[in-house]
């Protein structure tokens, strides 16, 4: 199944571009121009561009922070993948010890640590870290 969203460039083009992983096929994920939204959105109002903004300068900015976000999200994923190598080198070590995978105290210790920075959603965030590294239980 293919899911398209409607989308108008500031220059008032319109065209469809495919959900990222609702495609059946095709690498980038992007299907064939296809005009189909309405060119004004409903209720009235200045064209939109797959920003959402209203005007060329916040599409504009919006467009370079979006690559700021991309380059950032690309840091962060490699610095998770970091954390997961060197907690698996750490359960490995306790293991070969005779000691058990999972550690609850120092799990404690790493959610109030993201916790305490973030909030709630930083628990969260933790939670789904510490489960990248050592797996559900
Ligand atoms: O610090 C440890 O002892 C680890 O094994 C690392 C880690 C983690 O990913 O932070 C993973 C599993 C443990 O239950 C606790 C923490």
């Amino acid at each position: 199944m293919t899911v398209t969203t409607s989308s108008t460039s500031t220059t008032g083009v319109t065209g469809t571009t495919a959900v990222p992983g609702t495609t059946g096929s095709g690498a980038a994920g992007v299907t064939p121009a296809a005009p189909t939204g309405p060119a004004v959105p409903a209720g009235g109002g200045s064209t939109t561009d797959r920003t959402g903004a209203r005007t060329p300068a916040a599409a504009g900015e919006i467009g370079d922070a979006r690559r700021l976000i991309d380059d950032l999200d690309e840091r962060i994923i490699g610095l998770i993948r970091e954390r997961m190598e060197v907690s698996d080198r750490i359960q490995r070590a306790r293991i070969a010890s005779g000691g058990r995978r999972v550690h609850l105290a120092r799990e404690m210790e790493v959610l109030r640590h993201y916790g305490d920075a973030l909030g709630r959603p930083g628990t969260d965030l933790a939670m789904t870290l510490l489960e990248l590294g050592r797996g559900r239980i």
